[in-house]
């Protein structure tokens, strides 16, 4: 580990929705002893600063400040969550021009202090940022990570766990691939107490309507458009998941989690950045996991490749 690095201090870039409340979840569940938070929008970082140290006395001791870029100088793991959000009816893809041209600003500004900590990406969309982001930083790829479908196995847990009746600590799955519409719920692999998920339906012996798997699915890829309609931005659960990947980071975990990252050729698939199973520690990506797929999810991932492909080419990253 670099001298200079402080293993318990976490940066966030952009104080809005998605950043000020990662700061809250980062505090109220003790990841991190020292969090700056860093925006364009000063008064907003300041404020929000103020207003997490503010219930310093109900959690664990941890200083939040606003700052600059110098005070990531020393961060071990940089959150960036600035840049625009999706308005009802956007889609991730569309943020691509706007936050594209936020982040050949952002890295620069970054890398100029900090060039030992990890990257961890937020911004939409995601895999497309998280993969500008390996290009431009010229950090090693371990150390460059984005939030992927973490959000996305989360919210396909939780629908899981509702409908089955069992907490979701207990019921394993991933979506894989996109953090968006062309993202990948791996079946095969999903399951209750050990039990693949279609062997546990005769034991569960609920009397589910045909097609609630597939309606299950769905409403996970559209769980973000859904809650934008009706509340204009979506920021609780993201900051969770994002907390979730702080505390492998910094508790050195090896925790599998479905974060987006570079690509070496899983499935045949390279050169660009998605989600798939990766153990996480405080190197980073340990390693990516190539579980065994069925052959469809096998070719919807690689589906799910090329549609960003194509975004990124039109990019000239
Ligand atoms: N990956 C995921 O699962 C999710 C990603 N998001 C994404 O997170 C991003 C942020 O969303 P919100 O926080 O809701 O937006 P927001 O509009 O509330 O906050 C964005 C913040 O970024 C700041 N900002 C803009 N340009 C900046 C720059 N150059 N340097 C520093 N700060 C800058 C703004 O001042 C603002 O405070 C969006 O791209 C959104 O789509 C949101 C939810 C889930
Ligand atoms: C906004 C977004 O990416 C989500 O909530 O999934």
């Amino acid at each position: 580990m670099n001298k200079n690095i402080n293993p318990n201090k976490i940066a966030v870039i952009g104080a809005g929705g998605v950043g000020a409340t990662t700061a809250y979840a980062l505090m109220v569940q003790g990841v991190g002893s020292e969090i700056v938070l860093i925006d364009l929008n000063k008064d907003k970082a300041e404020g929000e600063a103020m207003d997490l140290r503010h219930g310093a006395s109900f959690v664990n001791p941890v200083d939040i400040y606003a700052g600059d870029y110098e005070d990531l100088a020393d961060a071990k793991l940089i959150i960036i969550t600035a840049g625009a959000a999706q308005k009802p009816g956007e889609t991730r893809l569309d943020l691509i021009k706007k936050n594209t041209g936020i982040f050949k600003k952002i890295i620069p500004s970054i890398t100029k202090y900090n060039k030992d900590g990890i990257l961890l990406v937020v911004t939409n969309p995601v895999d497309i940022l998280t993969y500008l982001t390996y290009k431009i930083s010229d950090f090693p790829a371990n150390r460059v990570l984005g939030s992927g479908t973490v959000l996305d196995s989360s919210r396909f847990r939780s629908l899981l766990s509702k409908n089955c009746g069992v907490a979701a600590s207990n019921v394993h799955g991933y979506i894989i691939g996109e953090h968006g519409d062309s993202e990948v719920p791996v079946w095969s692999l999903t399951n209750i107490a050990g039990t693949q998920i279609d062997n546990y339906c005769p034991i569960c012996k609920k009397d589910c309507k045909d097609n609630h798997f597939k309606d299950i699915s769905d409403q996970v890829k559209n769980a973000g458009y859904e809650i934008i309609d009706k509340k204009g931005s979506t920021f609780y659960a993201v900051a969770l998941a994002v907390s979730r990947i702080a505390r492998a980071i910094l508790r050195d975990e090896n925790a599998v989690l479905t974060v987006s990252s570079l690509m070496k050729g899983y499935y045949g698939v390279e050169d660009m950045s998605l989600s798939l199973p990766t153990l996480i520690n405080s190197n980073g990506i340990k390693n990516v996991l190539e579980l065994p797929l069925s052959e469809a999810e096998e070719k919807a991932f690689k589906d799910s490749a090329q549609h960003l492909k194509d975004n990124i080419t039109e990019l000239d990253i």
